[in-house]
């Protein structure tokens, strides 16, 4: 029997390449990026304004297509699939925060945050969502309107609502961008519990580097490149990283 102590990816892509406008207006966001990322933990990608950070999540998340290169969600290559399939992949495997909490108005939390499942027809492990409940610490807030709640709340059931039908990944877009920074350390270490405590994947894109912080490992991008990555960052490493690339640009 071989053994093997590679860590399995749950995300990734090989050789991305994304290429937007035609001629003069061409932009090579991506230029051949190739990352992993590993199962059961917080990846955090960081790197300057229009270095291609949103397009990442974004082709790795199935939400847009690659010019070239491969996106893989676990080993299911996602160019692979018709529109329907992807669908079912993006609801059945993966998660999404952004920067919006993007929370329907009219339901309540507990309603807000079984949303995907109930579209999907089913009704999610009933054990999982009363564990989720307690990671989120939104237990006494089930049935008020997101109206009802501060930002940081609004944004923590934006964070169960992605974690509701276990997916594989959830991929969280500037998550703590409309948040002011005690709310933004709240929702960080929920992300950073909820990848403990439930063993999933978060890959979030953040341009603060104490959000940063909360992550197991930073991947820099800089000019649509991977550039770096760091192990066990603190925002004093992360910072001073950011600096190398103001004084190379
Ligand atoms: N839909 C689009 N059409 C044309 N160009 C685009 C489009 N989306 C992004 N770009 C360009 O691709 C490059 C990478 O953009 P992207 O949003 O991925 O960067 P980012 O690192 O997330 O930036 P920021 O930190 O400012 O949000 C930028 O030059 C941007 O202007």
């Amino acid at each position: 029997m071989t053994t093997t102590t590679a860590v399995r990816t749950a995300a990734r892509v090989v050789d991305a390449v994304k290429v937007y406008g035609r001629g003069d207006t061409e932009v090579r966001a991506l230029d051949g990026v190739s990352v992993g990322f590993p199962a059961g933990r917080l990846t955090a990608i960081m790197g300057p304004s229009g270095s291609g950070k949103s397009t990442l999540l974004h082709c790795a998340a199935g939400l847009d297509t690659l010019t070239s290169g491969a996106a893989y969600i676990g080993d299911t290559a996602l160019d692979g699939l018709d529109d329907r399939r992807l669908t079912l992949l993006r609801r059945d495997r993966v998660g999404f925060v952004f920067q919006a909490f993007n929370l329907v108005p009219t339901l309540s939390v507990a309603e807000n945050i079984t949303l995907p499942l109930d579209l999907a027809g089913g009704n999610g492990d009933p054990e999982w969502l009363d564990a989720l409940i307690d990671v989120v610490g939104l237990r006494d807030r089930l049935h008020h309107r997101p109206s009802e709640l501060s930002g940081g709340q609004q944004q923590r059931v934006a964070v169960a609502r992605a974690f509701a039908g276990r997916p594989d990944v959830v991929f969280a877009d500037e998550p703590t961008g409309n948040l002011d920074s005690r709310s933004g350390e709240e929702v960080l270490g929920l992300l950073g519990r909820a990848v403990r405590q439930t063993s999933r994947t978060v890959v979030m894109v953040t341009h603060d580097p104490v959000a940063a912080a909360h992550a197991d490992e930073v991947v820099f991008l800089a000019d649509g490149r991977l550039v770096d990555r760091m192990e066990s960052p603190t925002a004093d490493k992360v910072l001073d990283r950011m600096k190398a690339f103001e004084v190379s640009s």
